[in-house]
């Protein structure tokens, strides 16, 4: 353990934990990936808010696992207008799989995320996806290095911020997708104020080319116009869209959250 490691909440230790133990792939792979930031287009083109939906069968924040279908609940997200999935993929917290994610990206024609906790280069071989995740707190010095890996095997990587040192050091590497995470992974708070926060005076630094993505914390089509007005490109939903009842419908509150359709 290090320092950066005791400030954290003891289920998020005991995911970085499982992360450095996880073994990686055993051949080096070239994936052909899906465009996010062209799914995100083709959502605003069409009037749709461009969402990245969360398959998320169970968390740490949340109570009970969904036992539904993932392909199912992917397919009906899809239906819902979703412009991308994100899945998880660590089983022990979170109830996921790498079966779950090719099942998935063989059954949707949307970019996948794999939403996992890499922390190793090896790691970006265990499973195809179109994006992975880089989360800048628990990569620190290797961020440039791992996210020239994943390009060179043709990933894009979303990398993660929770602050503005964070953004700084994300864009410095070269990220064009930054997702901003409302979810503090030190207390496991969740505050909206965090996207406004760091993108907010940050905005001219940002440029043009990179896709912003307010990740956590969106529960209501207000928190979605919230983020968006806030600058954000896409936005990503799990529990919201993980709570019970019709996932398509619960995507749909996202999706149809455009500043006219007010609900
Ligand atoms: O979701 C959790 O409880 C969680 C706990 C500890 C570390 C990470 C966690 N979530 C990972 C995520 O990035 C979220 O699943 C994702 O941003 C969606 O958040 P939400 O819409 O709040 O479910």
């Amino acid at each position: 353990m290090n320092a950066s490691d005791e400030e954290m909440a003891p289920a998020v230790r005991s995911i970085l934990d499982a992360a450095r133990e996880r073994p990686g792939g055993e051949e080096r792979l070239a994936v052909d990936a899906r465009s996010l930031p062209e799914a995100f287009a083709a959502a605003e083109a069409d009037g749709r808010v461009p969402v990245v939906a969360e398959v998320k069968p169970t968390s740490p924040t949340t109570e009970g696992t969904r036992e539904d279908d993932p392909v199912e609940l992917a397919r009906e997200m899809v239906e819902g207008g979703a412009a991308a999935l994100s899945v998880l993929t660590e089983p022990a917290h979170f109830g996921g799989s790498t079966e779950n994610l090719s099942r998935i990206r063989a059954a949707v024609d949307v970019p996948v995320l794999r939403k996992d906790f890499l922390v190793r280069e090896d790691q970006l071989d265990a499973v195809e996806s179109d994006v992975v995740l880089l989360i800048a707190r628990f990569v620190g010095d290797d961020l440039p290095r791992l996210l020239e890996a994943a390009e060179e095997r043709g990933f894009q990587a979303l990398v993660e911020v929770h602050g503005e040192g964070e953004l700084e050091r994300a864009l410095d590497a070269g990220a064009t997708l930054v997702g901003v995470n409302n979810r503090d992974l030190g207390k496991l708070e969740v505050d909206l104020g965090t996207f406004e926060s760091v993108v907010g005076p940050n905005r001219e630094r940002v440029p043009d080319d990179v896709t912003l993505v307010a990740e956590s914390g969106i529960t209501t089509a207000a928190d979605a116009r919230r983020m968006r007005d806030a600058g954000a490109d896409g936005l990503l939903v799990g529990s919201a869209i993980m709570a019970d009842g019709s996932v398509r419908s619960n995507t749909e509150t996202f999706t149809r959250a455009s500043p006219e359709g007010k609900s």
